[in-house]
């Protein structure tokens, strides 16, 4: 997607190296970080240079092609893919990709795993790319439903988070569907929830939209629920960190509310994600998937730019008052109105799944 007007990914091999958008200084400044080793992978994922589920699979991927640089033995392989993985806990995707990458690895002879580590990890995030947008192409056609059934000219379509092209490698997942439209002249305003407390809303999904030209405003978290109310939403999308077999998805903070809030008001809840978010493995996602906890300043502390365009933090919170940082919740399948993968769209149930990935299905 365009950064600045030029087609950019959000992570590419540049010679032994790897190039990423330090996402930390977006909507400010938009500059370019370098991952040398698999110490600055694992970083860059723990400090939310890259975040979002399919992009920290694809740098999970490549920080395992910079730690065979560094050595290619069985025992750095196993070493590099325990360290990528306790990087950040939830998004599934990183499990997915350094499964992926060991499998390939270990049936390569240590001489060539440098080569084919750096193939491997560049075809995840090409299948990345191709998979968002066959969800962009799959949630166009739901767009064009729900603008049909509102009755007007403009739909109104609410996000949570970040799920756009900056949170995979290309496309996005939620906003893979609003570019799509968009490019196809559909007529659309996207309501983004700021999304506290790193704001990916507010900084890095408002940055997208601005971008690409579409019609969007910045919204409090708590203020969905409102508009719902008043006829103002025609359709919620979100993206997702993990979903489990029954449906079940885990998502950013607040997105069970925003769930909850579409129920009660009779507004479709979609949910995009590719395949890579699926964890066969578990079933009931609120007592099954592990919700990282993040650091208390993240909550207390807000960094913005000033008038003068230096990047600060400031302290919110009296000093002293303790602050609990949950970074992610689970919204129960029977509050999804449907799955958009790059499969199609199903209900968000196990045999809704099952029709989709029934190799997947039959062999979890
Ligand atoms: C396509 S991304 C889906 C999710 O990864 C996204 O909504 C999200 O929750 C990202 O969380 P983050 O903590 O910014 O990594």
């Amino acid at each position: 997607m365009r950064a600045n007007g030029r087609e950019t990914r959000t992570i590419w091999r540049q010679g032994d190296d790897v190039a990423v958008i330090d996402q930390t200084r977006l909507p400010h400044a938009f500059e370019i970080a370098t991952l040398r080793t698999c110490d600055d992978a694992v970083r860059a994922i723990a400090d939310m240079i890259v975040r979002g589920a399919p992009l920290i699979g694809a740098t999970g991927a490549f920080g395992v092609a910079l730690a065979m640089q560094e050595d290619a033995s069985d025992g750095a392989l196993r070493d590099a893919c325990g360290r990528l993985e306790a990087s950040r806990p939830t998004a599934v995707n990183l499990r997915w990709s350094l499964e992926r990458m060991r499998g390939r690895l270990s049936a390569t002879p240590a001489s060539d795993r440098v080569d084919a580590a750096f193939r491997e990890a560049e075809a995840i995030a090409d299948e990345d790319a191709q998979m968002c947008s066959a969800i962009g192409e799959a949630g166009l056609a739901v767009f064009r439903d729900a603008l049909a059934a509102s009755g007007r000219s403009r739909l109104n379509v609410l996000t949570h988070c970040n799920a756009g092209w900056l949170a995979t490698v290309d496309w996005g997942t939620a906003l893979a569907p609003v570019y799509k439209a968009h490019r196809s002249g559909v007529d659309l305003h996207v309501w983004v929830d700021e999304t506290r407390p790193r704001n990916q809303g507010a900084s890095l999904t408002a940055w997208e939209l601005g971008q690409e030209g579409i019609a969007h405003t910045v919204i409090v978290d708590n203020a969905g629920g409102h508009l719902m109310q008043h006829g103002e939403v025609d359709l919620v999308i979100v993206g997702s960190d993990r979903t489990t077999r029954s449906g079940d998805v885990c998502n950013k903070i607040g997105t069970y509310l925003k769930a909850l809030a579409a129920h009660d008001n009779g507004v479709p809840f979609y949910v995009a994600l590719p395949s890579s978010t699926l964890d066969w493995r578990i079933s009931d996602g609120v007592r099954e998937v592990p919700i990282e906890e993040r650091s208390s300043r993240e909550v207390t502390h807000m960094t913005g730019a000033t008038r003068d365009g230096r990047i600060e933090t400031v302290r919110l919170t009296p000093e002293g008052s303790v602050a609990a940082n949950y970074a992610f919740d689970v919204t129960p399948a029977r509050l999804v109105t449907g799955l958009i993968t790059e499969r199609g769209v199903c209900a968000a149930s196990a045999a809704g799944l099952a029709g989709l990935f029934p190799a997947e299905a039959r062999a979890a």
